[in-house]
């Protein structure tokens, strides 16, 4: 696991844009795993930024997104789906066919994440998978258990993950209680994997990252176990590191 600390959430986002590019720039139909919520929105903006000069054709690019709240269609306006499209997809030229985010609608929503899970092996696997991480230590909506899943699943949210991202609804009451994210297994066969975390509030968690263990009960741990895991951080969330 690299650690790259950064004095501003800008810097920070700037280096995980480069990272994001050079991949494209080494596999024009790469498949990019993608991530929302407030930490990759300073990343988006730099590669739309990169997109407007010339640098990054999105043409033949593929993507496939973490998680999507269960209850929100993609119209709603905090839906995954939804921060994707205003985020990055509307302004680059990816074809919104190539696109995937979990779909957290539907009568059979077990059958639906199989489907996924499928999807993804039919892409050919992820070439680099971009995460928050939560401040409980969630990556994607795998939260803090016993037993974490290895494929995608109904996650039930911790309620201190429904308080954290209440900031982002009319009322902590309309934050949705239940996600379908990707497992553990996806996250962790991507080739590369990029995690950002920016602010104070991820200290603690980015704190676990470097010390010596894993535990399901600080899921982010888990990508010790992987090969190349570059952690972007703000001086804000790297300053519980000892290194
Ligand atoms: O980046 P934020 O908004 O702090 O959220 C942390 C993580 O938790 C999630 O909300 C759940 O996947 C992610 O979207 C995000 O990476």
């Amino acid at each position: 696991m690299k650690f790259k600390i950064f004095e501003t959430y800008e810097e920070a986002s700037a280096y995980s844009a480069e990272l994001l590019a050079e991949v494209i720039r080494t596999k024009r139909d790469a498949v990019l795993g993608l991530a929302t919520g407030s930490s990759p929105e300073g990343m988006y903006k730099e590669i739309i930024r990169r997109y407007e000069a010339g640098e990054i054709d999105f043409s033949q690019v593929k993507s496939i997104n973490l998680d999507e709240y269960v209850g929100l269609t993609g119209d709603h306006d905090q839906s995954y789906r939804y921060f994707m499209d205003t985020h990055l997809f509307n302004h680059v030229n990816i074809n919104k066919a190539n696109t995937h985010v979990p779909q957290g609608v539907g009568q059979d929503l077990a059958a639906l994440a199989k489907a996924y899970d499928e999807l993804i092996e039919n892409l050919g696997g992820i070439d680099v998978q971009v995460l928050g991480i939560g401040a409980n230590g969630h990556i994607g909506f795998n939260e803090p258990e016993h037993e974490l899943h290895l494929k995608t699943h109904v996650a039930e949210l911790k309620p201190e993950t429904i308080e954290a991202n209440a900031r982002f609804f009319e009322s902590r009451d309309d934050v949705p209680t239940k996600a379908v994210t990707m497992g553990i297994g996806a996250i962790l066969s991507a080739k590369k994997i990029i995690l950002i975390a920016s602010g104070e509030s991820k200290a603690e968690a980015v704190k676990a990252l470097e010390d010596d263990f894993i535990s399901t009960h600080v899921p982010a741990t888990l990508l010790k176990l992987h090969a190349d895991v570059t952690v972007v951080l703000d001086k804000e969330a790297a300053s519980l590191l000892t290194k």
